[in-house]
């Protein structure tokens, strides 16, 4: 009898043989029948039951359809320019101020809170509001070979080890980050432009292989050659084959889903993803490392546990899709931030040499140093503020349109289930089964909670962090704020935030002394594009670069 990773390898075996034609022939058949019970199914046939809200001007199946028009366009144009899941949570934020409201999408009713009954959301036991039952429906899980959130180790892990023990994974970044830099960003005598966000992807990619895999599966003391090229490329590349396959397989009804997901090639991909995974954590498991969370994981599970590969090498994807993509996405944009905005370089570079000392004379890592250089996280938090924070992962060849992008789950940095009856005290009765979110990219742009909101201030966080000690701890760059709810809230709130901002830290650091950067002039390539739901990075997006000037 086989066991699940060695069947998963014979898939993966298997798969390349198969003929291009074949996928191609499916994929115009998912897509021809998606196109139809899309529209036709969702919003029509899985009405939720007891939930009256404010909703749009606009029917059900109207919401839906805009929501599929975008989803449409998803093979058919090279980039996506329509902001209406967006444009349409705004427009409630402001015309329903202080009131629960739905929207719907093609999957039904989407329930959203306002700030002034978060904390009454977040109080709900797990037993009455869900975060795993969300992230289920979201990954479909029962599907895909995301991490089962009913395995919780990955979760402990992160918070007893990762998020305890900062100092001690922001000393081994330092030691990746001095050969894994050089590697990836060389010496630019003049301006040149550059694709700076494949750079920044295989630098956090190997980082974060060598914390949650260790050696010499991660990078050995930053040589880039000693790091597992397969494995680097399927953490890189997994979010979005599963993205994708999920995009597809919402298209049809729940209860075709079981059958329709063999239908569906990045379906296989993310299996196949799995089935690597689980060699290599057999393999790593082989080798002991400093502090790694394959380890970590393995001491914490069940004697029978011990040998499902499988599910420890889900867990690792799920580590790469939390933890990797996300950071990534930070830098990428506080970068093209940081080239839109050149005048906060020199602010940024003094802050840091007073932190730090002289530059390139660090020091060892020293958390208070970190906490020190409040303009730089200011700065992030801005950019976040602006430009999502969530997830992210570069799209695939067989959609070409999306080669150029990448993608954050717009609406994933609350998603609860409501599994129990729940009552707020506004009156608002949420029935079993309503999804409930928190719109953050909404109340990032709300004028009564950001002044003149859509203007980049670099400073914004940092001038309010010096009106009082209250606000000194709340406006940082991983503080957990009913208006900034970038690392989600509550008891789930994202436990690798101190270590995320860490290593964004390091990696700007890094750039910011080391070079000067501009846009190039006259481009206007988006940088980020908004889709069904997901925010899109621009990852071909160019900027200019240069060695840094000392004047
Ligand atoms: C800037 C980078 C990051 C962002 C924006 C981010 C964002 C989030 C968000 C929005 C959530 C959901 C919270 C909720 O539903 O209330 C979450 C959960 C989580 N994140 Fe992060 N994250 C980042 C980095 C990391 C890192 C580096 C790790 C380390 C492995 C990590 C591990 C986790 C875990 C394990 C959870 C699940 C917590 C639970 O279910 O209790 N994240 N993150």
């Amino acid at each position: 009898m086989l066991s699940l990773p060695e069947l998963a390898s014979i898939a993966h075996k298997l798969l390349v043989p198969f003929s291009i034609a074949f996928i191609f022939t499916i994929s115009v058949c998912t897509i021809i029948c998606s196109v139809d019970l899309s529209i036709l199914l969702p919003s029509i046939l899985r009405p939720q039951k007891g939930l009256a809200l404010p909703s749009l001007n606009q029917s059900r199946w109207m919401q839906a359809r805009c929501w599929k028009d975008n989803a449409a366009s998803l093979v058919q144009q090279a980039y996506i320019k329509i902001v209406c899941s967006d444009a349409v949570l705004t427009v409630f934020l402001l015309q329903f101020p202080g009131k629960v409201f739905q929207v719907f999408d093609p999957d039904g009713p989407q329930v959203f809170i306002p700030p002034n009954l978060m904390d009454e959301i977040e109080a709900f036991p797990d037993n009455v509001l869900s975060i795993s039952d969300g992230v289920k429906e979201l990954f479909q899980t029962e599907h895909t070979m995301f991490p089962d959130p009913g395995n919780q180790e990955w979760i402990t892990w992160t918070k007893q080890n990762l998020d305890k023990n900062v100092a001690k994974y922001s000393a081994i970044v330092k030691q990746e980050l001095s050969g894994l830099f050089p590697w990836q960003f060389q010496r630019y005598g003049g301006w040149q432009p550059i694709q700076a966000h494949p750079k920044l992807v295989q630098i956090v990619a190997a980082i974060a292989s060598r914390i949650f895999l260790g050696h010499p599966i991660g990078t050995k003391e930053g040589q880039p050659s000693r790091k597992n090229p397969e494995w680097i490329m399927a953490t890189i590349t997994y979010p979005r084959d599963l993205f994708i396959a999920i995009y597809f397989l919402n298209f049809w009804p729940r209860w075709l889903r079981s059958v329709a997901k063999y239908m569906i090639p990045h379906m296989w991909v993310s299996w196949m993803h799995a089935g690597l995974a689980a060699r290599v954590v057999e393999e790593a498991l082989q080798h002991p490392a400093n502090g790694d969370a394959a380890h970590g994981v393995y001491e914490m599970l069940s004697e029978e546990k011990k040998n499902d590969y499988l599910s420890q090498g889900r867990a690792q994807l799920g580590f790469a899709m939390a933890g990797m993509h996300t950071t990534i996405r930070v830098i990428s944009q506080a970068l093209f931030d940081l080239a839109e905005h050149p005048e906060y370089i020199p602010m940024l570079r003094e802050e840091i040499k007073k932190v730090w000392g002289p530059r390139d004379a660090y020091k060892e890592p020293i958390m208070e140093q970190f906490a020190s250089l409040k303009k730089l996280d200011s700065f992030m938090k801005e950019s976040m503020r602006l430009h999502g924070g969530v997830s992210e992962s570069m799209l695939p060849s067989p959609l070409s349109s999306f080669q150029n992008q990448t993608l954050t789950n717009e609406k994933a940095s609350f998603r609860r289930k409501v599994l129990q009856p729940i009552t707020l005290s506004d009156g608002t009765f949420l029935p079993p089964g309503t999804s409930v979110y928190f719109p953050t990219h909404a109340l990032s742009h709300d004028p009564s909670i950001f002044p003149d909101p859509d203007k980049f201030d670099g400073l914004r966080f940092y001038k309010l962090r010096q009106r009082s000690q209250a606000d000194a701890n709340k406006h940082q760059f991983t503080a957990i704020d009913n208006h900034a709810t970038y690392f989600g809230a509550g008891r789930h709130a994202c436990p690798g935030r101190t270590f995320a901002g860490v290593l964004a830290k390091w990696i700007l650091i890094a750039l910011v002394t080391r070079y000067d950067f501009k846009i190039i002039e006259g481009d206007s390539t988006p940088r980020d594009f908004q889709f069904s739901g997901l925010l899109l990075v621009n990852t071909k997006k160019m900027i200019m670069i240069r060695d840094r000037v000392v004047v």
